[in-house]
């Protein structure tokens, strides 16, 4: 898979010498705080782009309480998920996006993807009853040999830390955004009572994007499937079965868009980076 070959646009994958490349100049990048910052001058679609982005949105926002799903709520003038399929849609890495959603916002989706540009989904897919049936049909959808998966209401995220997991996956084969947690985290018992205080030096709190060789994952989530095996993310498909999962160092702002705070604070972060404009738009 890692042979040079042609993707659908023409594009060339990198062999293992040049991911080693990737992942220096990533990293030296990030060291000297000269991070790509997803400009504009990018090309669409790089010369060895070979990463597919799983974007689920297919979620109902039960938590967030609102009549629309939260994923279509305004935000900066533009829907949630617009901002973050924004992200990928620079990123070269980025050879094209499968959108997952509700059966009934299929044709929403792909109207909202015309309008706003956006050029490398490729395909939208509806979604099943867990995010894990989500993720899986999304990965039927999905051709390069990468394969990252983002949550759709995850609209913070910097295309530097997209970068810091791709070089990790290259590293790994399966690699997630995450940080450190910073508060003392407790098991508690039914009836309220601490039970343990686990060493808060190994503790992270996850995120999205969690990349992986796509064949791994689709594997892996094979199985789980075939089990009846639940998990709240897709590191744990792959844990379960054994593969090392790495973390690669996320920020604290790529909030996932949960509850009806969350949306002022996602509005005040995006404009501090210069994003949208304050009034805001009708639901998408
Ligand atoms: N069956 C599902 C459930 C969730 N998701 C997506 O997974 C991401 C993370 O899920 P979460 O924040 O829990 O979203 P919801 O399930 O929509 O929220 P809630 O749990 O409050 O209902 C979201 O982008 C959501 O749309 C999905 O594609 N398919
Ligand atoms: C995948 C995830 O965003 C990592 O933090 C999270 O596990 C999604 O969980 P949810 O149960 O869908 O909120």
């Amino acid at each position: 898979m890692e042979a040079d070959g042609s993707g659908p646009q023409g594009s060339r994958l990198l062999n293992t010498a040049e991911k080693l490349v990737y992942d220096k100049n990533i990293l030296s990048r990030s060291e000297a705080g000269l991070g790509m910052k997803g400009s504009m001058a990018e090309p669409a679609v790089a010369d060895g782009a070979e990463w597919s982005a799983v974007i689920v949105a297919a979620g109902r926002g039960t938590r967030m309480g609102t009549a629309e799903s939260k994923q279509y709520l305004p935000l900066r003038g533009k829907p949630v998920l617009v901002h973050t399929l924004a992200i990928f849609e620079r990123m070269r890495e980025i050879r094209d996006v499968v959108l997952v959603t509700g059966v009934e916002d299929v044709e929403r989706c792909r109207r909202l993807a015309a309008e706003h540009g956006l050029r490398k989904v490729a395909a939208v897919v509806p979604g099943g009853g867990e995010r894990q049936h989500s993720v899986r049909l999304g990965l039927a959808a999905a051709s390069s040999p990468w394969v990252m998966v983002h949550d759709g209401v995850r609209p913070l995220v910097t295309p530097e830390s997209v970068r810091r997991c791709i070089a990790a996956a290259y590293r790994h084969g399966a690699a997630v955004l995450a940080v450190p947690v910073k508060d003392t985290i407790k098991k508690v018992d039914a009836a309220g009572i601490i039970e343990s205080t686990p060493d808060r030096r190994s503790l992270w709190a996850i995120q999205t994007p969690q990349a992986f060789r796509r064949e791994l994952l689709e594997a892996c989530h094979g199985r789980a499937e075939g089990e009846g095996f639940i998990g709240t993310d897709d590191a744990m498909v792959v844990e379960r079965y054994g593969h090392p999962v790495a973390v690669a160092e996320g920020d604290y702002t790529n909030i996932k868009i949960t509850t009806p705070d969350d949306l002022p604070y996602a509005a005040f972060l995006l404009s501090g980076r210069g994003v949208g404009h304050a009034r805001s738009g009708g639901p998408g």
